[in-house]
C-alpha cells in the first residue's frame, strides 16, 4: 500500500514578477519566482543584497503587490482581494516580526502581545496567549513597557504578539539584526520552538548563516529568481552557498553603485510595513486602547 502525505502550504508564490518603477530604470526585483512555504515548517530566505528577499516577503505577506504572476495565503489569492479584504487577512491570518520590534511604547508587554487581537475586537484563545507568555519567557514582565526592556526581550514580545492571534504564517524580516548574538539565538530558538511545539509556520528573510540554521528549509534567491533549497540547513552549509554567490558575482560587484539604493529602499519598505501589518492604517502606530 502506498501512503501519500499531502503537504499543506501555509503561503506560496506562483510565477511571481515585481518590477519597480518604468522606462530605462525599470528594476526587475522578482523575475518568475515560485515558491511554496510548507504549513508546520520554518523557512529561511536568503541571498545577495539586493536579490529580491524582502521583496518576496513583501509580496508573499500581501505587504505589496506583484506585477504578474500570483501570491496565496493558503488558498485565497492575494490579488483577488480589495484592500479592506486584504487589510483583514494581514491582520487575522498572517502575523509579523520586524528588525524593528515596533512595539507600541505606551503600552505594557501584554498589552502589546494581544494588541492584533484587540484590534480586531477578538477575544482569541486565553489559553494559547497564557502559553505563548510562557514560552517567551515573560510572565514577570507582563506589566512593563517596551522601554523597560531589552533589545532581546522586546523582540520576544514582537514574536509574541505575531502568534497570538494563531496566524496560518508569521514572516520575519531581519529579526535577529538589531540584536547581539546571544539574543539573536534566542529569538532564532524560540521561533524554532514556536514552529516545531505549534505547527505554525515562519517564513525568515536573513542575512546570516548561523539565522538560517535554524530553519528547516533555506531558500536562495539571485537576480530576481529562486536558485536553490536546502533542508536541514547547517550555518556551515549556507555559509558555502552563499560563498558561491560571492565569487560568481564579485566582479560585477565591483561595478555594483547599487547596493546603497537598495538599503535606502529597504529603509523605506519596513518603515511602511509596521503599520500595514498591523491593521493596514496610514498611521505607523495604532490607536491605543485606553
Ligand atoms: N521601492 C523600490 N523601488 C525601486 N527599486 C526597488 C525598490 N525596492 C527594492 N528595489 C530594488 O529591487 C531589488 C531587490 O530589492 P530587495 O530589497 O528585495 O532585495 P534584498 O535581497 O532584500 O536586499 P538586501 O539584502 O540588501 O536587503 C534591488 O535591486 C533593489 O534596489
Amino acid at each position: 500500500m502506498t501512503v501519500t502525505t499531502e503537504v499543506r502550504t501555509a503561503a506560496r508564490v506562483v510565477d511571481a514578477v515585481k518590477v519597480y518603477g518604468g522606462g530605462d530604470t525599470a528594476v526587475r526585483a522578482l523575475d518568475g519566482v515560485s515558491v511554496a512555504f510548507p504549513a508546520g515548517c520554518f523557512t529561511a530566505i536568503m541571498g545577495p543584497s539586493g536579490s529580491g528577499k524582502s521583496t518576496l516577503m513583501h509580496c508573499a505577506a500581501g505587504l505589496d503587490t506583484l506585477s504578474a504572476g500570483a501570491a496565496y495565503i493558503g488558498d485565497t489569492e492575494l490579488g483577488s482581494l480589495d484592500d479592506r479584504r486584504l487589510t483583514l487577512l494581514r491582520r487575522d491570518r498572517v502575523g509579523f516580526v520586524f528588525q524593528a520590534f515596533n512595539l507600541v511604547p505606551t503600552l505594557t508587554v501584554r498589552e502589546n502581545i494581544t494588541l492584533p487581537l484587540d484590534l480586531a475586537g477578538r477575544k482569541g484563545d486565553q489559553e494559547w496567549v497564557e502559553a505563548l507568555i510562557d514560552v517567551v519567557g515573560l510572565r514577570d514582565r507582563l506589566h512593563h513597557r517596551p522601554s523597560e526592556l531589552s533589545g532581546g526581550q522586546q523582540q520576544r514580545v514582537a514574536v509574541a504578539r505575531a502568534f497570538a492571534g494563531q496566524p496560518d504564517v508569521v514572516f520575519a524580516d531581519e529579526p535577529t539584526g538589531n540584536l547581539d548574538s546571544r539574543s539573536g539565538e534566542e529569538v532564532l530558538g524560540l521561533l524554532g520552538r514556536t514552529v516545531r511545539h505549534t505547527a505554525r509556520t515562519v517564513v525568515m528573510v536573513t542575512h546570516d548563516p548561523v539565522a538560517a540554521a535554524h530553519a528547516d528549509e533555506v531558500v536562495f534567491l539571485a537576480d530576481g529568481r529562486l536558485v536553490d533549497r536546502m533542508t536541514a540547513p547547517t550555518a556551515e552549509r549556507v555559509l558555502d552557498r552563499m560563498k558561491a554567490f560571492d565569487a560568481g558575482t564579485s566582479q560585477a560587484k565591483a561595478f555594483d553603485a547599487g547596493t546603497s539604493q537598495a538599503k535606502a529602499f529597504d529603509a523605506g519598505t519596513s518603515q511602511a510595513s509596521p503599520a500595514k501589518a498591523f491593521g493596514g492604517g496610514t498611521s505607523p502606530a495604532p490607536e491605543v486602547p485606553s
